[in-house]
């Protein structure tokens, strides 16, 4: 067995970093807390760079949790803690002195509803870039423009960008989310479930966006769906009662995986 660059007994970790793979996004031992319920257990993973990660597994397992703390979302709420390291390159995620509107710009996030703001579709984009840069009309016209198509949405709603964003089809205004975050020139995108609202033809729109996006973000994409899962990604972590069973190249994950409760899960004999 070919181990990464860490050592975790527990974990099936079937990556090579010989296959010149960069760290994006560095987890290590990572524990995390509601209250006092240890929602993660020594959690060791990496994102690479121009690479797109399916976190997968039961409900429950903590998938969405794992990826609340790559962009400090938790810290909006009281009595939730994480120990451990995180790295962003070599920027510590977990820092109490990290500046949190850089680290969300860097490191993005699409949810499972799609929240458009209830404005127009031009100004869910430009408010995003606003917070971050003072730039003149044009430029601001051509970074919405540019947001929109890179989200595939351009062609459909370049002629009403004065609409409101609420007023468009949920695959629409998931893609209007993702130009959002796209906007601010994220590093890191990170998708919760981004299709499970959605219908198969806005879902495989957004497969087919996520497989577009990974040329210059770094992914990851927690799913319930194996299908979508085994699609989009080249890396895939099962985590089972908020540890992280087993990582490694998707195609091994879901033809030969090391460990038997990932064999159960992807087969559906359990979650
Ligand atoms: N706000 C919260 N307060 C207390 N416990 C929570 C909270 N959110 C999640 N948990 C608990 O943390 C654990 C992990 O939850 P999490 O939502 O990360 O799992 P998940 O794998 O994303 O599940 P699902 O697939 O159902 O979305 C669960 O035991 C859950 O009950």
């Amino acid at each position: 067995m070919t181990m990464a660059t860490f050592t975790v007994p527990t974990v099936t970790n079937t990556v090579n970093p010989a296959e010149g793979l960069v760290d994006k996004v560095t987890v290590k031992n990572l524990d995390f807390f509601y209250g006092d319920h240890r929602a993660l257990k020594n959690i060791n993973v990496s994102l690479y760079e121009g690479k797109v990660t399916a976190f997968i597994g039961p409900s429950g397992c903590g998938k969405s949790t794992l990826l609340r703390i790559l962009n400090r979302m938790y810290d909006l709420y009281p009595n939730q803690r994480a120990t451990g390291t995180v790295r962003l390159d070599n920027d510590d995620i977990l820092a109490p002195s990290q500046d949190l509107n850089l680290l969300r710009a860097k490191v993005g996030m699409v949810f499972q509803k799609p929240t458009p703001f209830p404005m127009t579709i031009y100004e869910n984009i430009a408010f995003g870039i606003r917070l971050y840069e003072k730039l003149p009309k044009s430029e601001l016209d051509g970074r919405v423009q540019h947001a929109l198509e890179r989200a595939a949405l351009w062609n459909e709603v370049k002629d009403k960008l004065g609409a409101n964003g609420q007023s468009l089809s949920g695959g629409q205004q998931q893609r209007l989310c993702i130009a959002r975050t796209v906007a601010v020139r994220p590093e890191v995108i990170l998708f919760d479930e981004p299709c499970s609202a959605l219908d198969p033809i806005s879902t495989a729109k957004i497969e087919e966006l996520i497989d577009e996006l990974k040329e210059d973000y770094t992914i990851a994409i927690v799913t319930h769906n194996m299908q979508q899962a085994a699609r989009v990604s080249d890396f895939t972590a099962f985590m089972y009662l908020g540890e992280l069973v087993e990582y490694g190249e998707t195609t091994k994950i879901f033809t030969a995986p090391n460990d038997r409760r990932t064999q159960d899960y992807i087969t559906g004999r359990f979650g």
